[in-house]
């Protein structure tokens, strides 16, 4: 059953779109800079005006709360934001020590100033800050977009166990082939405001 579905989304640059991702299952969407990625990804998180429906499960957007809505629809941003002075100021509980070691962070993370955090940590800490939220869906915008082939690898993996695990909905834009090819069930060009299917790969990972 698909958990995340699109129908006749529409946003500023993109659309009609029809679209649905299964729990457990990884969808990429690539396309030229400036073709509408990030704008589908914000519109599908009610973050910007849009026609058209998304439902989660069988339920619409427009029946949630908008912050019910997008703590089970989950948006990482390219770019992370953080308002604290202290990581730990950004999270409710304490990070999951074994989460911080599979993406190559200390423990003492969690004490850190954000102004020392490097581009490539604030990525890492922001996917993790989303992951304890446990959404239903995740919308991923570039998330290793700042990383070396390292901690790419890492939160690739820590990112197909957690949807492994729970069932999660991702949906991953991507400008990476190699990555694409790595990571996802189907995978989708955006082109001329739409989605054209490039890939499907039988569901066994
Ligand atoms: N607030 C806005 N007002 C007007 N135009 C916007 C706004 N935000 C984005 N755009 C334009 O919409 C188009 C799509 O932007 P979007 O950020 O979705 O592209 P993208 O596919 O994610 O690109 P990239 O791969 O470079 O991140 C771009 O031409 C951009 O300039």
């Amino acid at each position: 059953m698909p958990i995340l579905r699109l129908h006749q989304l529409r946003t500023r640059h993109v659309g009609p779109i029809e679209l649905s991702v299964d729990a457990g299952e990884c969808v990429c969407v690539h396309g030229a800079s400036g073709s509408g990625k990030t704008l589908l990804l914000r519109a599908i998180a009610d973050l910007d005006a849009h026609a058209g429906d998304a439902y989660l499960d069988a339920q619409p957007c427009t029946m949630l709360a908008a912050p019910e809505w997008r703590r089970s629809v989950a948006l990482v941003a390219a770019e992370s934001q953080w308002w604290g002075e202290r990581v730990g100021d950004h999270f409710e509980t304490d990070i999951d020590a074994g989460w911080l070691q599979q993406l190559g962070l200390p423990e003492e993370a969690i004490d850190w100033q954000l102004s020392r955090c490097s581009t490539g940590e604030r990525q890492r800490l922001a996917l993790l800050r989303t992951l304890m939220h446990e959404p239903a869906v995740l919308l991923l915008d570039e998330p290793t977009g700042n990383l070396d082939q390292e901690s790419t690898r890492r939160v690739e993996e820590l990112l197909a166990d957690y949807r492994r695990q729970r069932h999660v909905a991702v949906l991953w834009v991507s400008h990476d082939s190699a990555q694409i090819e790595r990571v996802a069930h189907r995978s989708f060009l955006l082109r001329d405001g739409g989605l054209a299917e490039e890939k499907r790969v039988p569901r066994c990972r």
